[in-house]
């Protein structure tokens, strides 16, 4: 869900509403697009802040959805969400507390402004999932940082804290206070401004020197460390399209990349991963000792069972 509300006479807080990340379930994506367009088509509202509900901004796209062609289905895709966020004519500043990941990052990557809490930390972390930043994140983040850090960041899918993410220029302010109230007032400051600069998607990458060379190096170097894993190189390609190509291009080529990657079976295993990790973290025997509170017992004998090979 995404609650809708107006404060300060003027300013539109679309908050979003699925504990406990905020994933953006169809649910949500559905509320986000009509939230954006009552907040579009309203004459008394001059200015937008997204945030999310009880604390985390977002943590992505709903991944229990992902293989799931209905659940996907149900709700508009993010790439046409943040587009309407991204052409709203009036200003639209993400107040990230907590976690903006992923679907997340590239929600605030589409708004004109970006306001993070001091505690708060950024990054787009679906490489870890077998996939690339698959709502624009490839094409906006090198837009807005430059390639090299962009890349970095689509490539490893580290957290970035707030303080970095500033100096990066990823964040536009930091504050110790309540990021939404600080949203609000810089938002209504920035009523009528003119916005084109703000988009993303009208910007040209930062230029690079020696570009074919530089993305020759870090394709052999992501491929060196990459393990056979298809999605580090897929990162590369898509931002190398940021790079060389018009902002619509380079959206094709993500969406290219990534509907490849979405139905690998790196991904699928991938998924299966994340939910078995923290599945396995809440697992207790009937003594109710848990595997972080018990002691491990040394491994005497190890064996592979189950081994599964195939003949071409
Ligand atoms: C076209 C492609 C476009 C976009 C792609 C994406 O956005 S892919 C998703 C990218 N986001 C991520 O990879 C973030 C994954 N989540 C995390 O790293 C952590 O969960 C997080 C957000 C840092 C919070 O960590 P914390 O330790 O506080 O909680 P925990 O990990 O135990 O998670 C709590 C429960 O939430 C479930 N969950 C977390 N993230 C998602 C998600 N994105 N979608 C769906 N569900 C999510 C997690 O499974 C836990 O639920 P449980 O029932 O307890 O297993």
């Amino acid at each position: 869900m995404a609650q809708y509300r107006i404060v300060s006479g003027s300013v539109a807080v679309i908050s979003i509403q699925n504990p406990p990340v905020n994933a953006l379930s169809a649910a949500v994506r559905n509320g986000l697009l009509l939230s954006v367009r009552t907040a579009s088509s309203d004459p008394l509202v001059r200015s937008v802040v997204i945030s999310g509900h009880n604390g985390p901004f977002c943590g992505g796209a709903d991944i229990k959805e992902f293989g799931n062609v209905s659940h996907l289905e149900s709700g508009p895709h993010l790439v046409e969400i943040f587009e309407s966020v991204e052409a709203l004519a009036k200003p639209v500043v993400a107040a990230i507390e907590g976690f903006a990941l992923g679907g997340g990052l590239e929600l605030a990557l589409a708004c004109h402004y970006r306001f993070g809490h001091s505690e708060a930390r950024v990054g787009l972390p679906e490489v870890s999932l077998g996939l690339l930043p698959g709502a624009g994140g490839s094409q906006r983040l090198p837009r807005l940082l430059g390639v090299r850090a962009a890349l970095d960041m689509i490539v490893t899918g580290r957290h970035v804290a707030a303080g970095e993410a500033l100096n990066l220029g990823l964040l536009d302010r930091v504050t110790d206070g309540n990021t939404v109230d600080a949203a609000v007032r810089f938002a209504q400051s920035v009523e009528g401004k003119p916005l084109d600069d703000r988009r993303l998607g009208n910007r040209p990458c930062p230029p690079l020197e020696n570009i074919d060379a530089f993305f020759e190096d870090a394709l052999n170097r992501v491929r060196g460390r990459a393990r056979g894993a298809a999605a580090p190189l897929a990162c590369v390609q898509a931002v190398r399209g940021a790079a060389t190509l018009p902002f619509l291009q380079g959206m094709a080529l993500e969406k290219r990349l990534v509907e490849t990657l979405m139905t690998s079976g790196q991904a699928q295993a991938s998924r299966y991963c994340f939910f078995t990790e923290r599945g396995a973290a809440r697992w207790t025997t009937p003594t109710g000792a848990r595997w972080d509170t018990c002691r491990a017992r040394p491994i005497s004998t190890a064996a592979v069972i189950g081994i599964y090979a195939s003949c071409i």
